[in-house]
């Protein structure tokens, strides 16, 4: 449902995006990997129609049947937040700093054509839809007197106002410490209808997506199953990354938890990959575990 084909990003005649072309189908979690300065956030951005000045986007991409790339601004204003809305690292930089909550999650939905009242009564189910404590209270906020991981959930009650067909998510928890990391990524993975994750973070996307694109230099290089490229990369790129990360491909021997064994029948609360460790295989003894930093990945094979 979203295609993208041939899409290249320019600023004047430097060519910061080369030829990408991916799909992202209804209901799959796409990530997008990459060392910093790849084109991740780019590629990001000129789908949202939010380039910044001197940088242009070529090629196509289409939502849900819709143009995305060289379409006139005011046909984009309403495609934005309403068919594609993105989630961005930094929340205190996107809200508004003299507006509640509430009425800002609010705003979104008035600006495509909802009734103010309705709108208001919407925000505050979808405060609580990202499950904000006391949704009706929080909406009334203002966004310096709630937390970093609270900013982050009303971004993405905004994100979900309209409903959109896509969510792209920019390194959405990069700010925020483990514990309330863990938690906003779950719920990204629960309520996004489709979503193209951006991170630097391999155990991030191992425990997110389903299929992974992996950019350098401009060009996505590799693409595939997230299994298939985490076990088997084909470019060297890859395969640098993977040995850079904390993330151990299979056959080698896993790290184990200071500290913990995995206990008969699994780990409590169940796993936080969701079934879907790269490494896994049908003679797992145990579901893959966060190590205790959040950041590693650990999951134990007979004989380690
Ligand atoms: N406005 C701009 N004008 C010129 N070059 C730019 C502009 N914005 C980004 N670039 C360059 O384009 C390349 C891709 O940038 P992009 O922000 O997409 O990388 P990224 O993979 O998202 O990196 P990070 O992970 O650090 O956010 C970089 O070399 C960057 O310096």
């Amino acid at each position: 449902m979203l295609s993208v084909d041939g899409l290249s990003v320019h600023a004047d005649d430097l060519r910061l995006v080369r030829d990408v072309s991916f799909s992202i189908a209804p209901g799959e979690r796409v990530g997008l990997i990459g060392e910093s300065g790849s084109g991740k956030s780019l590629t990001a951005l000129s789908l949202m129609g939010l380039l910044p000045e001197g940088v242009t986007a070529s090629g196509s991409a289409t939502l849900a049947g819709q143009p995305l790339v060289g379409v006139p601004e005011k046909q984009l204003t309403r495609l934005r937040g309403r068919t594609v809305s993105m989630v961005f690292q930094e929340p205190m930089t996107a809200l508004n700093p003299l507006m509640r909550v509430g009425a800002q999650v609010a705003e979104v939905m008035t600006l495509h054509g909802a009734a103010r009242a309705a709108a208001r009564a919407r925000a505050v189910e979808l405060l609580e839809r990202v499950r904000l404590p006391r949704p009706a209270q929080l909406a009334r906020a203002y966004p310096h007197q709630l937390s970093g991981g609270q900013r982050q959930r009303v971004m993405l009650a905004i994100a979900l106002a309209n409903e959109p067909e896509l969510l792209i998510c920019d390194e959405p928890t990069t700010a925020l410490d483990v514990t309330v990391q863990k938690q906003m990524l779950e719920l990204i993975a629960e309520v996004a209808p489709a979503l193209l994750f951006i991170t630097h973070d391999l155990a991030v996307v191992a425990a997110m997506c389903e299929r992974v694109l992996v950019m350098y230099g401009g060009r996505v290089v590799e693409t595939g199953p997230m299994r298939e490229v985490f076990t088997r990369p084909r470019h060297r790129y890859t395969e640098g990354l993977l040995a850079s990360s904390r993330l151990t491909p299979r056959g080698t021997r896993l790290p184990t938890i200071k500290g913990s064994v995995p206990p008969a029948g699994g780990f409590p609360g169940g796993c936080v990959f969701r079934n879907r460790c790269p490494h896994a295989t049908p003679e797992c003894e145990t579901e893959p575990e966060l190590t205790g930093d959040g950041h590693g990945y650990a999951c134990w094979h007979p004989g380690d």
